[in-house]
């Protein structure tokens, strides 16, 4: 609740029940603004159609596509604030007869409400999507097929990629989901090698190969992990594959400075004749309609991702909604990888039930613990005097390198464990432990360092450079010259650190402990995972399983046995269309 007039979240011109809902935290300032401006545009005067408007730009805002009046009321708030929700079916039939329907600002179809944008590119998704699945399925040379596939996935262990690579080579359009570590990555290397086999026999010639992931970061890691990939393939398929080069689906497309208007399109389709997309479950819907206009009928296009992560920050849950609304497809488009070869036995067995929304399962076998995954009681301060201990010899091993200017300690260190935590500010977040964990190192070497930059502060990256080669969500570590100079060391993965001076970096931030947001796509041997307080809306499934899942070899969950089960039984909720509109079942009108 907001109790200061002058507060910046509140809508000073408000009226009525937008005030009330504003006054509540439910809309923002924009939300009111843009529901006002758009009612006195056709002169709508109904009040409660005016907070289905808000209601509706409010809920783009969060991440979802549409409002669903139905479900409006069970939004999340404050334990004070009581809100008067309008009677769901009345309301629906005065949004359904308001000018803003009839001239096509808003879209109503059964009970979800549009602005009109993200019901064109949901609809656009859903038509380029199931057009896709209608065309008949590529020419296939069946015996250099069955005998490629023995050739890269003859051992028995690649039986599940096995299949999924076949499905792959047999169909225009497919969609692959598998949690951390399943082997995506090997499979695609691997499938590549074979859709170029089908095509130099088909048309003489190598395949054009786009590789794509949708933001900077997880390119070059696609790339990375696609090249290591393909350097353990026979030589016939590795030289198939030629220079494997990925980029972001916005440089695939050809971007413009607008989201809206790409240089590739449906009338300049990208040349390409294999495109592949990894992290899918980052795409924002807008981004995957324009990618789907620009992808030629006869292309391959295989969107690859791990459905259950946080989806994308802009609007949409598009892979999620694929794999949910094409589930029973005839053309069964989708695949499902679900063998961990990364993590051990029990951080699998608690992913997937985490995944599963079993609640009760999870806390159980966090309860009974083992060997590499461990539920820790805030209250419980011995457990947490640990926690502490570990994370202050991390800091000083950090400082140590930093002073020895030794960069593969350093980043050893950083991929050694990570603090994740779901919020930013506060008690439970990122800022609170990173001042903890510089005072603790502080103490015990008795070197207290009031410069932003001193040796040993570990970094992420939070802008993109392409000049520099460094992205957001890099991570590294400032180091001493043995002229004096700083230098921060960044990861490469299994290539050498890149050292750079801390003012040629864009932006970065300290990093004794990170978002589970930013740790996406990012692993550590060890994570620990402070779990916000039970009520907190940040804590849901999504984010408790992505934070576990970036672990290898152990994981360490510090919250109560509620917090882990209110987590499991909260899924984000993304209102959209697409999944019911893939099936078939979308309710047309409006
Ligand atoms: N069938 C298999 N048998 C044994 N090891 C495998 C198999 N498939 C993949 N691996 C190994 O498991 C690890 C993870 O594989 P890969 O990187 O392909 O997974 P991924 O799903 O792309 O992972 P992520 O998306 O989490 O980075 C790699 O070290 C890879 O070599």
């Amino acid at each position: 609740m907001i109790d200061d007039r002058h507060d910046r979240r509140v809508a000073l011109r408000a009226q009525g029940v937008l005030a009330t809902f504003n006054a509540a935290d439910v809309l923002s300032a924009a939300d009111v603004h843009v529901a006002t401006r758009l009612a006195d545009v056709v002169g709508e005067s109904s009040e409660d159609v005016r907070l289905a408007v808000a209601l509706a730009v409010r809920a783009v805002r969060q991440g979802s596509v549409c409002l669903d009046l139905a479900h409006a009321a069970e939004i999340p708030l404050d334990d004070e604030v009581v809100l008067d929700w309008p009677e769901p079916t009345a309301w629906i039939r005065a949004v359904g007869a308001s000018p803003l329907v009839g001239e096509e600002i808003l879209r109503l179809e059964g009970s979800r409400l549009y602005l009109d944008r993200y019901w064109r590119e949901e609809r656009a998704v859903c038509d380029d999507i199931l057009g896709r699945l209608e065309h008949d399925a590529p020419v296939v040379d069946a015996d250099a097929l069955a005998a490629g596939l023995e050739r890269l996935f003859g051992e028995a262990t690649y039986a599940e990629q096995r299949a999924v690579a076949e499905s792959a080579v047999r169909r225009w359009t497919s969609v692959l989901t598998g949690g951390p570590g399943t082997g995506k990555t090997t499979t695609v290397a691997r499938l590549l090698a074979l859709v170029a086999e089908q095509h130099e026999l088909a048309d003489g010639v190598a395949p054009r190969i786009a590789l794509c992931a949708p933001t900077a970061k997880a390119a070059a890691r696609l790339q990375d992990a696609t090249v290591a990939a393909a350097d353990q393939l026979p030589d016939e398929d590795r030289a198939r594959l030629g220079d494997l080069r990925a980029s972001t689906l916005h440089r695939l497309l050809g971007w413009r400075g607008s989201n809206v208007r790409f240089r590739h399109d449906a009338r300049h389709r990208l040349p390409h004749d294999v495109v592949i997309v990894d992290e899918t479950s980052m795409v924002s819907l807008t981004h995957m309609a324009r990618l789907l206009e620009a992808v030629r009928p006869d292309a391959r296009l295989v969107l690859v991702g791990d459905a259950d992560q946080l989806a994308s920050v802009e609007a949409g849950a598009v892979l999620a909604d694929l794999v949910d609304g094409l589930a029973q497809h005839p053309a069964a488009p989708v695949s499902r990888l679900r063998t961990s070869h990364r993590f051990g036995e029990e951080i699998g067995a608690l992913a997937e039930l985490v995944r599963s929304g079993d609640a009760e399962g999870a806390v159980d076998l966090l309860r009974h613990g083992g060997e590499t995954i461990e539920l820790v009681d805030p209250e419980d301060q011995a457990a947490i005097e640990v926690l502490r201990v570990r994370l202050r010899d991390a800091g000083m091993a950090l400082r140590r390198a930093g002073e020895t200017f030794d960069a593969a300690a350093a980043i050893a260190t950083l991929d050694d464990h990570r603090l994740l935590c779901a919020h930013r500010e506060g008690r439970f977040g990122v800022q609170g432990w990173n001042r903890e964990v510089e005072r603790m190192v502080s103490d015990a070497t008795g070197v207290t360092h009031y410069e932003t930059w001193y040796p040993g502060r570990p970094v992420l990256v939070t802008a993109n450079d392409r000049e520099l080669d460094v992205y957001n969500g890099d991570v590294g570590v400032t180091l001493r010259r043995p002229d004096g100079g700083l230098v921060v060391a960044l990861a490469r993965g299994t290539h050498e650190p890149r050292l750079l001076a801390p003012t040629r970096l864009p932006d970065a931030d300290t990093m004794h402990a990170m978002t589970v947001h930013k740790s996406q796509g990012s692993q550590a041997r060890e994570v620990t995972v402070i779990m916000p307080p039970p009520d907190s809306r940040l804590l849901t499934r999504e984010l408790f399983y992505t934070a576990i899942t970036r672990a290898q070899d152990r994981v360490r969950i510090v919250g109560t046995e509620q917090a882990v089960h209110d987590a499991i039984g909260r899924q984000v909720q993304r209102a959209s269309g697409l999944a019911d509109r893939l099936r078939g079942t979308a309710t047309h009108g409006g």
